[in-house]
């Protein structure tokens, strides 16, 4: 870390703890206005801004208004989130910040005593959490989605098989594995940069959470289906869901966004799809999916949610969600799962996604979509896996946890039409 560093962090932090935008958008915007940063300044700038957002709870119990303070922000980043020792500060600290820091220091096992310090979780949410969860339950997730994310990719089966690809991938990575319970899944722990690797290029590889490939192992499309992805995006389970399709049948993806989607083409013609319609809808009641009403033999509601799962990638999320946010997110996830069964035909499935670790936003759903619509049943997740010899059985409903299987947290839950 140098002094133009140390400065561009703090600069971009100002606006990061505002939390007005994504903090990746934030500073993707600030690299575009300051090109003269080298790849080694961006590197430093980024780590230094995602550790204020992982010590975000120490930083506000020090600092009254930490983006007016964003010096001092990035400093407390750097002591107690990358781990520098005052010392190795030293030539960049002006007077007095050299005694700020070790007043900082020397609160840490105050830190560790206090939950919302300790598990670096907002108030509300905690509050949240304690109503289904023991404290301990809520320091375990805390702690393990302030760990950053391997990189997993899912190998395109339209292109190749995993264990090959992982083998000529190994030479070049040999840190790459192949992921504990997806079937076509590499890990990559270090996270090289492969969007320009000839595999990502020619389709061979898409970036995907071990979490998602399972999901889409979930639905289980098979070849000649009419399968809907009713919250397609910009088509990250669309995609893992054509290769299992073997780019046979049609699968409708439909989303109330046009710029998610006008990202999924580019993807579907690299990965060699073209069973895939993509549809903007205006919402979930536009007239248009009037036509796939008790026709669709799987329907996947990939709901817009909290993203509190996400957490590891999106520190800044916590801070950007609040209990109203959620509140309208319930009610959205309730009305677009209800829309979405009305395209199930008799004995196809619903399968109902979310990557929250809520239960007002997981189980709680589906238990009041159960209530309302006994047409519907719940099947057990862990034998739809097992039936697809995916070694993962989290009971009936597939819940992902980040301490447990290194993966970001997905809720899903399966459901069939009588
Ligand atoms: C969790 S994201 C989907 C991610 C995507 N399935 C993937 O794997 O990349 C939720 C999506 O729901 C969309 N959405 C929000 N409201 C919707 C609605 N009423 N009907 C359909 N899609 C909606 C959002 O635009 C967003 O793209």
């Amino acid at each position: 870390m140098n002094a133009t560093q140390l400065q561009h962090s703090s600069q971009v932090l100002t606006d990061i703890l505002t939390f007005r935008q994504p903090a990746d958008a934030v500073l993707s915007h600030y690299f575009k206005n300051h090109k003269k940063l080298g790849r080694q300044d961006r590197h430093e700038i980024a780590e230094t801004a995602f550790a204020a957002l992982r010590h975000y709870q120490k930083i506000a119990a020090i600092l009254r208004r930490p983006h007016v303070q964003a010096r001092k922000a990035a400093l407390i980043a750097l002591v107690l989130g990358r781990g520098f020792n005052i010392s190795q500060l030293h030539d960049l600290l002006e007077e007095g910040e050299g005694d700020f820091l070790a007043e900082v220091k020397s609160r840490k096992t105050e830190f560790s005593g206090s939950l919302n310090t300790f598990a670096e979780l907002p108030e509300w949410l905690i509050a949240r959490l304690q109503v289904h969860w023991e404290n301990e339950q809520i320091q375990t997730f805390g702690r393990s989605v302030a760990q950053t994310a391997p990189l997993d990719v899912r190998v395109n089966t339209l292109k190749g098989k995993r264990d090959k690809i992982l083998a000529q991938l190994q030479s070049e990575f040999p840190q790459a594995i192949a992921t504990p319970y997806a079937p076509h899944g590499i890990r990559f722990p270090n996270k090289p940069a492969l969007n320009k690797h000839e595999l990502f290029l020619d389709g061979t590889l898409e970036v995907q959470d071990e979490g998602s490939q399972i999901l889409a192992q979930l639905v289980g499309a098979k070849r000649s289906e009419i399968v809907v992805d009713f919250c397609a995006g910009a088509g990250g389970k669309t995609l893992a869901m054509g290769a299992q399709m073997a780019n046979k049948g049609r699968i409708y993806a439909f989303d109330v966004s046009e710029k998610r989607l006008a990202n999924l083409k580019p993807r579907m013609a690299r990965a060699g799809l073209s069973n895939i319609t993509p549809e903007r809808i205006e919402s979930e009641h536009d007239p248009r999916i009037a036509k796939l009403h008790g026709k669709a033999d799987r329907v996947l509601v990939d709901a817009p949610c909290s993203g509190l799962g996400t957490l590891r990638r999106n520190p800044d999320l916590k801070y950007r969600q609040s209990p109203e946010t959620i509140d309208n997110l319930l009610r959205q996830q309730q009305s677009i799962l209800q829309a979405a069964s009305a395209l199930v035909r008799e004995g196809g499935r619903l399968v109902y996604a979310t990557c929250s670790v809520l239960p007002e936003e997981n189980e709680m759903q589906i238990a009041e979509f159960l209530d309302k619509n006994p047409q519907f049943e719940l099947l057990d997740c862990g034998e739809i896996l097992a039936a697809q010899k995916v070694d993962l059985n989290t009971g009936k409903f597939l819940q992902m946890d980040t301490a447990q299987h290194n993966t970001d947290g997905f809720f899903a839950a399966v459901l069939q039409r009588k």
